[in-house]
């Protein structure tokens, strides 16, 4: 008798080529609309599920977690970051969860130094000014609009995973000196590659750094990392950019700081309440003190469609027996 195929749920849209392969291989409940699922929904779908493919847009929390039903074994998120399930509960019920590493590091490495690039240089600012209705650009002048040189500043990365060296290697080109804090060093031969130092203490890394990169992700030991006390050590003409999650940093407090030009500005393209947007960011924005994005870092169709790829790759690995190759535990976070 031929195998039952998997009940895959997916909770929002997908690339077409992705839909098409998923209804190909599995019995697959898309969201073709992308009409975001509520909580009553997702613990609706998970009654029945053998597979969720949530996206990081979704919160899959205890109380989804308790409403599986016996034949959902795994969660194979579509997204790289995985602080929206509440992976110790699902692993407890003895549920799998995947994500997609690596499939979105050279396109969110884009976006952070797009981001070094775009603070510093004031580009949104001078952009909304050429085409604003008031004809506000009054011709060339030598001390009009005048950023920050990036060439030769120091650049702190905190967190030197894959996209961190990403970063690093954009960085260098542009002339930036290379400084990280991790939780471990480098291998020494990378290091080396990529003219890097490393800061075992954060709090004296922040102190001496131009600008400051936030690639880590969001576990329970980086929520807040940057916290009111750390911002404090940083230099008050130093910018800082967050592409990795907005809770690693104390937003309130940055808020703060660069409202009291006690730090330079911010680039950023995450939020500690996505996607609520605090009114004094976007005030500050206006002010072109910071470059706002709308979560955005790894928003390329060769990223999407990777990523899609890469969810089929676990859950076909999983089906068959085999040890998906992306499996999160709790001891990885
Ligand atoms: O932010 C994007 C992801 O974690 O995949």
């Amino acid at each position: 008798m031929a195998r039952r195929k998997p009940l895959v749920v997916v909770t929002r849209k997908l690339p077409d080529k992705i839909e098409t392969r998923m209804r190909e291989l599995f019995d697959a409940r898309l969201n073709v609309d992308d009409v975001p699922m509520s909580q009553a929904d997702l613990c609706e779908a998970v009654a029945t599920a053998d597979v969720l493919v949530p996206a990081i847009c979704d919160r899959i929390d205890t109380r989804v977690i308790e409403a599986a039903g016996p034949n959902l074994k795994l969660i194979a998120n579509f997204g790289n970051g995985v602080d929206h399930i509440d992976v110790t509960a699902a692993t407890q019920r003895g549920i799998s969860i995947t994500n997609t590493p690596g499939v979105l590091t050279e396109d969110t490495a884009d976006m952070t130094m797009a981001l070094i690039l775009a603070v510093p240089r004031r580009l949104t600012e001078g952009a909304a000014l050429i085409t604003s209705d008031d004809g506000a650009w009054p011709g060339w002048s030598p001390t009009w609009m005048l950023g920050h040189r990036i060439w030769g500043k120091r650049l702190g990365i905190i967190g030197m995973g894959r996209i961190g060296q990403a970063v690093a290697r954009r960085a260098r080109a542009f002339g930036l000196q290379i400084h990280y804090h991790n939780r471990r060093p480098l291998p020494a031969q990378i290091e080396e590659d990529l003219e890097a130092t490393y800061w075992d203490s954060l709090d004296q890394m922040l102190a001496r750094m131009d600008i400051l990169s936030v690639n880590c992700p969001h576990t329970p030991a980086t929520f807040h990392l940057l916290s009111a006390r750390r911002l404090k050590l940083v230099r008050p003409d130093a910018y800082i950019v967050n592409t990795a999650r907005g809770e690693v940093i104390d937003e309130h407090a940055l808020i703060r700081m660069i409202e009291h030009g006690e730090i330079a500005g911010a680039g950023l393209d995450v939020f500690e309440r996505e996607p609520a947007v605090s009114p004094k960011l976007l005030k500050l924005a206006r002010a072109g003190k910071v470059v706002l994005l709308p979560h955005m870092g790894s928003a390329t169709v060769e990223a999407r469609v990777d990523t899609g790829e890469k969810v089929i790759v676990n859950i076909k690995a999983f089906m068959d027996g085999h040890r998906p190759p992306d499996r999160v535990l709790p001891s990885m976070l």
